[in-house]
């Protein structure tokens, strides 16, 4: 039992591997959907024309095994290259590779018919599959130019360039048929990509909902997760300093009870303005709860960033806040922590924590630092 569910496993991350090889995280949803299908269809090409190729070649029919052969092979060769992530637009050049080598091989099998003239049976595969991995205006051009192709080689050549014997009805049909298959896929893919690119902008509309605070148009503890987690990655790695400030409004409840809810909100709204007013463009900051915010300073020593939350507490303590006709003053109490990377990032928010209740303790309207904590 442990041995099939070991072979299983292997099996499955194999094809796995397989199947989405080339696929990147900088690439969006639709991107690594077509890398997904270029490997589908390469390996699938690959083995059919392998096969159809050595049996042409079984039945002596050197041409049209070659010709399969060499298809096989460029197939091959966009797989290759998926496989390779490290070639520079290997996702543009294998479909590229892909849509050329198929155009080819239809273009062959329409001259020579391929077996018992059956050939142009298969040149409506390339007009949803050149939609698909060129978009629409690439793959109408693509198209175009085969059907311009196989239009002169039909008609125009015939005598002494086309192989196969075809009626002219079944020329015409041919050509119309193809036509109107290209015309069907190419609004398909119009379709297609249209509601795609509808349904991802109301995902990004969502997701950016999802990290924003609506009040006070800060991001919200979400919102400002992958921030620290990128500029800690970006600290540790050129051994630069991070700090943290936790703030919280003082008696805030008292607003609340004096002034209602929505008097609450507008001190909200007056302080978030304060705070992005006051930070550098390559700072953060954010609403962490209710009445709580985080400062994220890049590149910032906690010495400084105190001198920063020193300045800031006071410009907000001598900005009065109009409410129900009253000036009124709001204060907040703020803890400074410095990142210590070999204790990681919520230890220095738990410091920043311990820091701002001692703040609230000695009195509110204050800036302590973890390190002074110590001092106390
Ligand atoms: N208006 C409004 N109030 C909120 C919001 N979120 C949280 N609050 C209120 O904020 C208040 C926080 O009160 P406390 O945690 O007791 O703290 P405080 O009154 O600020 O006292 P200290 O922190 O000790 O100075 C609560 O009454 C919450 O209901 C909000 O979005 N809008």
């Amino acid at each position: 039992m442990r041995l099939i569910n070991t072979i299983t496993d292997r099996v499955t991350r194999s094809v796995n591997w397989l199947i989405t090889s080339g696929c990147k995280q900088v690439y969006d949803e639709d991107a690594n959907r077509k890398i997904i299908v270029i490997n589908l269809f390469a390996m699938v090409g690959m083995s059919i024309t392998f096969a159809l190729g050595i049996s042409a070649m079984i039945d002596n029919d050197r041409v049209l095994g070659i010709v399969l052969l060499s298809s096989s092979a460029l197939f091959g060769l966009c797989k290759a290259l998926l496989l390779h992530s490290k070639v520079l637009y290997n996702h543009v050049l294998a479909p590229f590779i892909l849509v050329v080598s198929l155009a080819g091989l239809m273009l062959y099998l329409v001259i020579t018919g391929g077996v018992a003239n059956t050939g142009p049976l298969w040149i409506y595969v390339l007009p949803p599959v050149a939609m698909f991995f060129a978009g629409v205006v690439y793959g109408v051009i693509t198209v175009a130019v085969f059907i311009t192709l196989c239009s002169y080689i039909l008609f125009a050549a015939d005598g002494w360039f086309v192989v196969a014997h075809y009626t002219t009805e079944f020329k015409l049909r041919l050509l119309y048929s193809f036509a109107t298959v290209t015309f069907l896929s190419a609004f398909y893919e119009h379709s297609r990509q249209t509601s795609f690119n509808i349904v991802k902008d109301l995902s990004d509309k969502f997701e950016k909902q999802a990290q924003q605070d609506i009040l006070t148009r800060l991001p919200n503890r979400r919102g400002i997760q992958q921030f620290i987690e990128f500029e800690s990655a970006r600290a540790r790695r050129q051994k630069k300093p991070l700090t943290l400030i936790l703030c919280d409004i003082d008696r805030f409840k008292r607003v609340n009870d004096q002034y209602g809810h929505d008097g609450g909100d507008v001190v909200l709204k007056h302080v978030s303005d304060l705070f992005k007013a006051s930070i550098r463009e390559q700072d953060g900051v954010a609403r962490w709860g209710g009445e709580e915010f985080l400062f994220v300073l890049p590149d910032t020593e906690e010495s400084n960033a105190v001198v920063l939350a020193e300045k800031v507490r006071e410009t907000l303590a001598t900005s009065l806040v109009e409410l129900q006709q009253e000036k009124v003053v709001i204060t907040a109490s703020f803890g400074v922590a410095q990142i210590d990377f070999e204790q990681g990032l919520d230890k220095a928010l738990t410091l920043a924590d311990k820091a701002l209740y001692k703040a609230k303790e000695k009195g509110r309207n204050k800036v302590l630092s973890a390190s002074s904590l110590a001092r106390l």
